[in-house]
């Protein structure tokens, strides 16, 4: 027989938690703790759930009940809604002013690495303390929790405070990042406007719902695929946001370039410098070698096989991700993971002299003649906070010019794919048909 009884106490936060018997679950809402040096418990009235399947001859005994309130999913997790004194701390007293991180798909397998990263400080710093906001869905939540309780486990001095949550709205709220990862995979036989159609509502949702809650000057780095079309979606709804604040990640493009070339050069990889990703992240992507340096002189002056740089590096580029998902049998996660970690170090500490990183950004205004009003990977420069600035000194020649050309004619296909969704009319799809993400060949 069944036992249904529910437990009095105080909390926002439900979950559910299976029992060491497996003959009971529990769905029941955190303990919420006023953090003080002694962890003080805060008298919250907490509610539980808890499901029992028995023998009929076995005893049962009466359980205190009080409602539940199900509903509430954002809220602080765990030992994070211990609130520690940061005054009474001497190692804290140089801390900065904790920054709010939010992150969706955040129980997906690049949220699995990437958060892990930014809570030990190898990315914002070693004195930052960050607020992780998590956003999952209702398929997630308990994927999400687990994500929670690694987190716990870890111990991170700077992980100062932890939020799951389904409601963008909830999770969002005063973001100074928010790092977009969730986005559903594109399945056998989904047609590419249909991938747009499907994560472009995602990104059109989150867009307003940062535009709404975020902090106004909020950094956003695009990572779920594609992620150029539903960066722009998401600037679109976000009109309060400047258009320039929001990123696709094409890092991981970057970084997979720099590889390539040190391998053909036979120099370790931080040998190559100035590397430019121009364009969308698929298959169109353009890894300059024009521009990019080996030892500080131009590539074509250390690999001097030109066919090998437009065809066999430039096609390895491009299908990285393919190859990577035949073998591996899933899409890079922790090199995503890591590519995003050093986007982010590159927004918050100044460019070396004479270097740049690539990031998809916002068109309008650039000085290279792509197209406006596109989301775009691009040259850029940073002093370290937060903000960036499009390189000028960059040289073209026609290889290049055709190159970039044919992204970007892959962009505005997209981008007329989603009228509907960028607030710019009815949606019309003649996407280009030979070309794709990176892990789609
Ligand atoms: N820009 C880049 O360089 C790269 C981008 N990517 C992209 O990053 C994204 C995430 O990759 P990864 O973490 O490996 O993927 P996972 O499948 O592990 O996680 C993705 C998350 O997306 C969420 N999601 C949102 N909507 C849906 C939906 N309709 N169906 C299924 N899941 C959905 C899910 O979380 P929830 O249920 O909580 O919403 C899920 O956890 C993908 O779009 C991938 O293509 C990957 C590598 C490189
Ligand atoms: O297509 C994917 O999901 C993987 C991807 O973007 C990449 O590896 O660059």
């Amino acid at each position: 027989m069944a036992v249904v009884a529910e437990l009095s106490s105080s909390s926002s936060y439900t979950k559910s938690t299976r029992l060491h018997s497996s003959q009971c679950s529990i769905s029941s809402t955190h303990l919420s703790y006023l953090r003080r040096r002694t962890f003080r418990p805060v008298t919250r009235p907490r509610a539980a759930t808890i499901t029992c399947s028995v023998a009929s001859d076995q005893v049962q005994a009466p359980i205190a009940i009080q409602a539940a309130d199900p509903n509430s999913k954002n809220d602080c997790y765990g030992v994070f809604c211990l609130t520690y004194d940061l005054k009474a701390e001497e190692e804290t007293k140089s801390w900065k002013k904790t920054i709010n991180i939010a992150v969706s798909g955040a129980a997906g397998m690049i949220s699995n690495h990437l958060l892990f990263k930014l809570a030990s400080g190898e990315v914002f710093g070693a004195d930052q303390p960050i607020a992780m906001k998590l956003l999952g869905s209702e398929r997630s939540f308990e994927a999400l929790e687990g994500v929670a309780m690694e987190l716990e486990d870890c111990l991170f001095p700077l992980l100062r405070e932890v939020k799951i949550g389904i409601n963008p709205y909830e999770v969002f709220q005063d973001a100074d990042w928010a790092l977009l990862i969730g986005a559903k995979p594109r399945g056998p036989g989904m047609e590419r406007a249909g991938l747009l159609d499907i994560n472009g509502q995602i990104y059109a949702e989150q867009g307003k719902a940062l535009n709404a809650v975020a902090s106004p000057n909020v950094k956003v780095i695009v990572v779920g695929n594609p992620c150029n079309t539903n960066a722009l979606i998401c600037l679109k709804n976000a009109p309060k946001i400047p258009a320039k604040n929001f990123h696709a990640l094409t890092r991981l493009d970057e970084n997979r370039a720099k590889c390539q070339l040190a391998l053909k050069a036979g120099v370790f990889y931080d040998k190559v410098s100035n590397m430019t990703i121009w364009g969308n992240h698929s298959t169109t992507q353009v890894p300059d070698f024009l521009n990019a340096r080996i030892n500080g002189l131009p590539v074509k002056e250390v690999i001097k096989d030109q066919k090998w740089l437009e065809e066999g590096f430039t096609e390895k580029v491009q299908k990285r991700g393919g190859v990577l998902i035949k073998k591996w049998g899933r899409s890079s996660a922790a090199s995503t993971a890591v590519s995003i970690a050093d986007a982010i170090k590159s927004l918050v500490t100044p460019t070396p002299e004479g270097d740049w990183f690539s990031t998809g950004v916002y068109t309008t205004g650039n000085p290279y003649g792509i197209a406006e009003d596109l989301v775009f990977s691009m040259p850029c420069r940073s002093n370290g906070d937060g903000d960036y600035e499009l390189v000028k000194d960059i040289i073209f020649d026609d290889y290049l010019l055709q190159r970039i050309t044919k992204s970007e004619a892959e962009l505005l296909a997209e981008k007329r794919c989603v009228a509907h969704l960028t607030g710019e009319g009815v949606a019309f799809c003649d996407l280009p048909e030979d070309t794709m993400l990176p892990g789609e060949m």
